[in-house]
């Protein structure tokens, strides 16, 4: 089934009063950022999508696809599923190498001739430690693992909606994460706390009180900020990797660095 749009159909908020911001159309291709502070409704509202709610969660929202409520088929049935959701805690735990899994996953998706090598390549380009096909899914690090899960979601999965939880600490590069999962014309929400990615989302929800309260739409300058803070953010990651590979930290281009803060 091809999903061109989801309707977010307001509900109320933890004190029972209606969410200010009205229904929410959600387009395909666009990625949408979930803002707020803690205890605000953000993972409410990703699990209210995930589940395609139909006033049947705390907040009393529904969800459409299309601008038609989901069928039961839709919401019931696994094979069916049209949202993958990535997070920071998640973890694989199947005890078997990388490529068998993804062969494995292919299959069950339905995608023999999916190009196992080409998704581990895409994984590395978003980590730091490279990731072997061989390697164990047990021993990958929480950089890998999520790297991984990209990549998954991007080639194998193609589930039509993405869900990001909180992925700022994963430790793989992020805005090239979000870019991978867009360039595949899928709808992302991102719950975020982190400029980089906040600032790099089309549009941004604002969370108050368990209520979608505000939306914000990024400006240009917002864009090119989000851009500088990434390129010191790959800065860090890197460095984060020598030091993890036990090497010695020779130098740090404070220079550059300072550069991209003073166009800030
Ligand atoms: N509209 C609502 N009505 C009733 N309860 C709600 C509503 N929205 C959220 N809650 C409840 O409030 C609690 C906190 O919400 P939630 O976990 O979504 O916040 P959060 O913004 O993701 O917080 P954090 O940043 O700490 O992860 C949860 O128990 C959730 O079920």
């Amino acid at each position: 089934m091809e999903i061109h749009q989801i309707t977010i159909q307001a509900g109320i908020d933890k004190l029972g009063n209606t969410e200010r911001l009205p229904d929410l159309r959600i387009n395909k291709g666009e990625i949408y950022g979930i803002v707020g502070p803690t205890g605000s409704g953000k993972s409410q509202l990703i699990a209210d999508i995930e589940q395609l709610a139909q006033g049947d969660t705390a907040s009393k929202r529904r969800i459409l696809i299309n601008g038609a409520i989901p069928s039961h088929e839709l919401r019931s049935d696994p094979r069916k599923k049209m949202v993958a959701q990535l997070s920071q805690n998640m973890n694989f735990f199947a005890d078997m190498p990388v490529a068998d899994f993804l062969k494995l996953h292919a299959k069950c998706r339905g995608k023999s001739k999916v190009d196992i090598k080409q998704v581990i390549s895409i994984a590395n380009t978003l980590t730091g430690e490279p990731i072997n096909a061989s390697d164990n899914l047990t021993i990958l690090s929480g950089g890998q693992t999520r790297a991984l899960m990209v990549a998954d979601v991007a080639i194998i999965s193609e589930s039509p909606i993405v869900l990001i939880d909180e992925i700022e600490n994963a430790g793989i590069k992020k805005h090239e994460a979000l870019q991978l999962l867009s360039g595949e014309g899928k709808i992302i929400l991102v719950v975020t706390h982190d400029p980089v990615l906040a600032l790099s989302a089309q549009k941004r929800i604002i969370m108050r009180n368990g209520g979608m309260r505000d939306i914000i739409e990024s400006t240009y300058r917002e864009k090119q900020i989000s851009l500088q803070l990434n390129d010191i953010d790959r800065c860090i990651l890197a460095l984060r990797e020598d030091v993890r590979a036990g090497r010695k930290i020779e130098e740090v281009n404070f220079e550059a660095l300072r550069h991209e803060l003073s166009f800030l």
